[in-house]
């Protein structure tokens, strides 16, 4: 049980209040707040007894990740592959807003942060700053809400309606078991930042980004090959200002390349992807290959691995990133039987699966989502399935401190 950093006075009817000193409102429920009514601290006022809150997340706290990456980057299929991970499909809150961003699962709940924008399509288009720019976004908001959630509270979070452009009415958030907070900046604002248990970037190479633009926008929205470019290189600017620095912040980066196993490749479908795991992050071991520490290449092609041109290469080291230790592991190439990943699977370790296979199974199981067949749709998976261990033994510990404290 966590006391909350706010006290109000209230009336004890099913919902209370809560204000922050920026006198923002939470508004929530009994089964996420327990209430003290103390002798000493009742007194009426107005006809209203006085409580103090004190929050409680009911079995456990709130595990808030970020994840951040740029629009069209694969921020959707990766979360599909997460909440699978944990059983159970997501999907956006029942009876609500058809245009929710939100997805809610048994153990999940992913909010987009495009609800945090401030400014909406024409806010935007009349000042002339994009919804990358912070001015176009409500970061004190965002982390009030962010920082509710963790501490099991309930808000009242905005929507951002991406068909009509404009700021809807709001809706209600419940504290989940994990929050994922996805969209261009879970790790921009530092009060948001220190919020997260684990954060992700998804960092995709611009020809690969462009690559993907074309494939979705032209092929299922019909926009022209020049406006997608242009819509790009408008982007460009604040997106290396204020999207592309938050990498350095991630506790994992998946970062997607061109190949190098085809020479001047400008194709963009055979994909480099490296999974950059930092060092000595509280309850996430990074995951190696045949022999953690070393350096290795492996090029798994044979008896037990078909592969067609030009081939699958995976290598594993340790490295620095934005004067971090990390260790780093790759693949390029694509795989042409994907049950045969098992193969690959039997020689990584620190999965944390649950039991043997788990990953390729978790593969198989969504062969048809974009990347299944190369590095994205692996590093995405084990990302998953590291989050679930992290969830898990942070919920072990939080369940144990108690224990401690009782034996002491
Ligand atoms: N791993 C991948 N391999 C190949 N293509 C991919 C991959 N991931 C995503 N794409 C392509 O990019 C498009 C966008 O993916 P997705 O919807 O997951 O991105 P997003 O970041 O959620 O986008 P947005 O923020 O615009 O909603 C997909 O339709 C697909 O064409
Ligand atoms: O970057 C984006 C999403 O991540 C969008 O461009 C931003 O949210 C603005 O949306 P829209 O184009 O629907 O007005």
């Amino acid at each position: 049980m966590a006391v909350c950093p706010v006290y109000t006075t209230q009336s004890l009817n099913s919902t209370c209040s809560i204000s922050t000193p920026s006198k923002t409102h939470f508004s929530s429920h009994h089964n996420h707040l327990v209430f003290y009514r103390t002798s000493k601290r009742t007194s009426k006022r107005g006809g209203s007894s006085s409580c103090v809150i004190t929050c409680s997340a009911g079995d456990s706290q709130t595990v808030v990740i970020g994840l951040a990456a740029d629009s069209g980057c694969g921020k959707s299929t990766f979360m599909r592959r997460l909440t699978s991970v944990f059983g159970g499909a997501a999907e956006p809150p029942k009876g609500g807003n058809p245009d929710s961003n939100t997805l809610i699962s048994d153990m999940t709940t992913v909010i987009c942060l495009d609800d945090y924008h401030s400014l909406d399509r024409t806010g935007r288009k009349e000042k002339g700053v994009t919804a990358l720019d912070p001015r176009a976004n409500d970061f004190d908001l965002m982390y009030e809400q962010v920082k509710a959630l963790k501490s099991g509270i309930a808000v009242d979070k905005p929507i951002y309606n991406h068909v009509s452009g404009l700021l809807d009415p709001p809706e209600l958030i419940k504290p989940p078991k994990i929050l994922v907070i996805e969209g261009l900046h879970p790790m921009f604002d530092e009060r948001v930042r220190d919020l997260l248990d684990f954060s992700i970037y998804l960092d995709i190479s611009n020809e690969v980004k462009f690559a993907w633009k074309i494939q979705r926008d032209m092929a299922e929205r019909g926009h022209s090959l020049e406006s997608i470019k242009a819509s790009i290189e408008a982007r460009k600017p604040d997106f290396d200002a204020f999207i592309d620095p938050q990498k350095q912040y991630a506790d994992a980066v998946i970062e997607v390349l061109p190949t190098q196993l085809i020479p001047d490749d400008n194709e963009g479908k055979v994909l480099r992807v490296r999974l950059i795991m930092k060092e000595g992050v509280e309850h996430f071991s990074p995951v190696y290959l045949f022999d953690e520490g070393s350096t290795i290449s492996w090029i798994p092609c044979g008896r037990k691995l078909t592969c067609s041109y030009p081939g699958i290469k995976f290598s594993y080291g340790p490295d620095t990133y934005f004067g971090h230790e990390v260790s780093v592991l790759e693949m390029d190439g694509q795989f042409d039987r994907l049950d045969e990943l098992i193969y690959v699977e039997s020689h990584l370790s620190n999965l944390s699966t649950k039991f043997y296979g788990e990953v390729t199974q978790q593969m198989l199981k969504h062969a048809d989502f974009p990347g299944s067949n190369n590095g994205t749709g692996l590093f995405q998976t084990i990302v998953g399935l590291k989050i679930r261990d992290l969830y898990e033994q942070i919920t072990a510990s939080k369940t144990a401190a108690p224990l401690q404290a009782t034996k002491a």
